[in-house]
C-alpha cells in the first residue's frame, strides 16, 4: 500500500519538465494533468494512480488536478530570486579551499568581500579527509577493536579538526559529538570485520558534517551569521546507490523550502555539507561519488534558482589539460554546459561528472574560480558561447578503461546484432562509454567509475559475466589498462583537430586503437594503451596550444563555427 508519493517528473504533453519548472515556467492549459512519476518521499497525494514495477522501483501512473499543483504543490522558484532580500548564488569550496584554519579564515574573508552577495554555502571535507575516513575504515576492518582509537588516519583526522579549531578560537564542543561517533563507527566496522558500501559512505559523511560545523561556528564567532546544514536532513533525496548515488527530483522542492523558509525566518548564511544525500528506501546517508559537493552545489542553484553558482578551486579555473600531466595548462575562459559536461565526464578531476546537469537545466552559469588567487578571472560555463575562433578547448585523460572488441560470428545483413549487444549491457547493468561500429563489429569501453562503485570481487565476476553473455552471440575479446584521450573542442573544426591529433601521435610512434566522435558534437576520444597516455596527452597538448594551428587552417579550408547552442 502506497500512501505517500512524490512526483519527480512531470509528463506534460509538451514536455517532460522538473516538478518546480512546471510552476515557474509552464502555463497550465489544462485543467487535467497526467503524471509520470518515482515513488519518492511524502509530498503529494494524487486523485487516482496505478503503480507497476521496473528494474529501478516503482513505476506511478497518476492524475492530479490543476488545483492541486497551485494549492499543494511547493512554492515556485521564482519566489526565492524575486525579492530584494532573498539569496543570491551558491560558492562551493572544496577540499582544497578549506584545509585548514588559514584556509578557512581566507575563505571567511572572501565570503564577506562579496557584500552584495548573500549566498548558500557548500562544502567539502578538509583536505584529503575523505580519503583519509576511507583509509581508517579500511584499517578497522583488520585492526581489532582494541586498537581503533590508535589508526594513524583516525589521530590525523583528530588533530586536524581539532587544531583548526583551537587556531580559529571555535568551541571543542562543536564536533565532539561527531567524533565520539565517528570512533564508535569504527569500533563498529572492526567488530564487524567488514566496510559495506552503505557503511563506506556513512564513514565518509563525517568529513563534510564536520567541516561544515566548523565553519558555521567561525562565521557566527566574527559576527557573520550562518546556520549549518546536513544535506541529508534537509531533503536531498537520492538513490541507494550507495559511494555513487544520484540525486531525486523530491530534491529539488525540498531543499529549496527548507532554505527558504529558515532563510525568511531568520536570515543566516546556510553552511551546507556537499557530496552528501539520503537514500530514498534506506533512510541511509549516501554520497554522490568522489568529487560530489559540485552536484550538490548545482543542485541548490537550480533548486533555489540562485543568479550564479561557484565554485572555488586550488586552478585558475578549467584548464586546457589536467595540470599534473601538463604543468603549462592554461585556464579556458568561457565553456558552455556541454562542454564542461563532456569534459568532466571524461575524467578531467576539476568538475563532478554530473554537475552540469542541474544547472544546464536551471541554465544557472557556473563560474570555476580559484580559492588560492580570487582575482583571477576563472572559467565561466553557460548555455552557449562564441565559438568563432574555437578549435580545441581541453584534453582529458580517463585511465585503466576497459576495452571489448566484440564480433559477430554471424553473417553480414544479419539484423538486430547491436541490439542483442546493448541488451546485454542492459541487463547487467552496466553503462558504456565510447563506441565504434561497424555492421558486424563494434568496440566499446566501459564506464569505469559505474564498473569501480562495486565491491571488486563482484567487479571481476561482472566481467567474466558479461563476456559469457556476449559469447553466445559473438567473438569477444576483452582489452584492459586502456585510456581514454578525449579532445573536447568546435567538432565543425573536427578534420583540423583530426589532421593535427594523428600528426601528433604518428611523430610519437603511437597507435591509436579506438576513435569515436561524440554525439554531443564537441567530442573526439580516442583510445590508446595506458602506458603510452600520458606521453600522448602532453604531445597533443603541445602540438594544439603551443603550436603552429593557424599554419594547417590555411590548408584545411574548412568553415569556422559561429556560436554553439545546446
Ligand atoms: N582540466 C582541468 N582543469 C583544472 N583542474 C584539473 C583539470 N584536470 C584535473 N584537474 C585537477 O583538479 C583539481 C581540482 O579539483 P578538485 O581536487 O576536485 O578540487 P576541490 O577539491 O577544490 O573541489 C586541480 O587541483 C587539478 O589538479
Ligand atoms: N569530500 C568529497 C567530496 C568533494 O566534493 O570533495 P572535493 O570538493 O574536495 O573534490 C571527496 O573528497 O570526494
Amino acid at each position: 500500500m502506497v500512501n505517500s508519493l512524490y512526483f519527480s517528473s512531470v509528463k506534460t504533453p509538451q514536455s517532460l519538465a522538473p516538478w518546480n519548472s512546471l510552476h515557474l515556467r509552464q502555463p497550465l492549459q489544462q485543467q487535467q494533468l497526467h503524471f509520470s512519476a518515482w515513488v519518492g518521499v511524502n509530498f503529494l497525494l494524487p486523485r487516482s494512480l496505478s503503480i507497476s514495477s521496473t528494474c529501478r522501483g516503482f513505476r506511478v501512473e497518476c492524475s492530479i488536478t490543476k488545483t492541486d499543483v497551485l494549492e499543494r504543490g511547493v512554492p515556485a522558484s521564482q519566489n526565492f530570486s524575486g525579492g530584494d532580500n532573498q539569496l543570491t548564488c551558491v560558492m562551493k569550496f572544496g577540499g582544497s579551499s578549506v584545509a585548514n584554519a588559514e584556509r578557512m579564515r581566507e575563505v571567511a574573508n572572501l565570503i564577506c568581500s562579496f557584500p552584495n552577495e548573500r549566498p548558500v554555502i557548500v562544502l567539502s571535507a578538509m583536505g584529503k579527509t575523505t580519503n583519509n575516513l576511507l583509509l581508517a575504515g579500511e584499517n578497522a576492518v583488520s585492526c581489532g577493536v582494541i586498537n581503533v582509537s590508535c589508526i594513524n588516519e583516525l589521530s590525523f583526522i583528530k588533530d586536524l579538526h581539532l587544531r583548526t579549531m583551537d587556531e580559529l578560537g571555535v568551541e571543542r564542543s562543536t564536533i565532539e559529538t561527531q567524533l565520539e561517533d565517528l570512533e564508535q563507527l569504527l569500533k563498529g566496522i572492526a567488530m564487524m570485520k567488514e566496510l559495506t558500501p552503505r557503511t563506506r559512505d556513512y564513514l565518509v559523511s563525517f568529513g563534510e558534517c564536520m567541516s561544515t560545523r566548523i565553519f558555521a561556528a567561525y562565521l557566527n564567532k566574527i559576527g557573520v551569521k550562518a546556520r549549518q546544514y546536513d544535506a541529508f536532513e534537509i531533503g536531498f533525496i537520492t538513490t541507494d546507490d550507495f559511494t555513487n548515488a544520484d540525486i531525486l527530483e523530491a530534491t529539488y522542492p525540498a531543499v529549496a523550502t527548507k532554505l527558504h523558509d529558515d532563510w525568511n525566518r531568520e536570515p543566516a548564511i546556510p553552511i551546507v555539507t556537499g557530496f552528501l544525500g539520503k537514500g530514498w528506501r534506506s533512510g541511509a546517508v549516501t554520497t554522490l561519488g568522489r568529487g560530489g559537493s559540485d552536484l550538490t552545489a548545482t543542485t541548490i542553484g537550480k533548486a533555489l534558482g540562485l543568479r550564479e553558482i561557484q565554485v572555488w578551486k586550488d586552478v585558475d579555473g578549467v584548464l586546457t589539460c589536467d595540470p599534473n600531466i601538463c604543468p603549462h595548462a592554461e585556464p579556458v575562459p568561457y565553456l558552455t554546459f556541454e562542454e564542461a559536461a563532456e569534459l568532466a565526464y571524461f575524467g578531467a578531476q576539476v568538475l563532478h561528472p554530473q554537475s552540469m546537469r542541474p544547472a544546464k537545466e536551471g541554465d544557472i552559469p557556473v563560474r570555476v574560480k580559484n580559492s588560492y588567487n580570487p582575482n583571477a578571472p576563472g572559467t565561466l560555463i553557460t548555455r552557449s558561447r562564441d565559438m568563432s575562433t574555437a578549435v580545441l578547448t581541453s584534453i582529458v585523460l580517463k585511465r585503466n578503461v576497459t576495452m571489448l572488441d566484440i564480433v559477430s560470428t554471424r553473417m553480414l545483413g544479419q539484423f538486430g546484432f547491436l541490439a542483442k549487444v546493448f541488451s546485454i549491457f542492459e541487463d547487467l547493468g552496466i553503462s558504456v562509454d565510447v563506441v565504434a561500429t561497424s555492421e558486424v563489429s563494434l568496440s566499446l569501453t566501459l564506464d569505469p567509475s559505474k564498473l569501480w562503485s562495486r565491491e571488486l570481487i563482484q567487479q571481476a565476476s561482472e566481467l567474466d559475466h558479461v563476456v559469457e553473455e556476449l559469447e553466445k552471440i559473438a567473438v569477444v575479446n576483452l582489452l584492459q589498462h586502456r585510456s581514454i584521450i578525449s579532445l573536447i573542442g568546435n567538432v565543425q573544426r573536427s578534420s583540423l583537430i583530426l589532421e593535427k591529433a594523428f600528426r601528433e601521435l604518428r611523430t610519437n610512434g603511437v597507435n591509436v586503437q579506438m576513435i569515436s566522435q561524440g554525439a554531443s558534437k564537441v567530442n573526439i576520444s580516442m583510445i590508446v594503451n595506458d602506458d603510452e597516455a600520458e606521453k600522448c596527452v602532453r604531445a597533443l597538448h603541445a602540438g594544439f596550444f603551443n603550436g603552429d594551428l593557424e599554419e594547417l587552417e590555411l590548408d584545411s579550408g574548412e568553415e569556422n563555427g559561429s556560436m554553439s547552442r545546446q
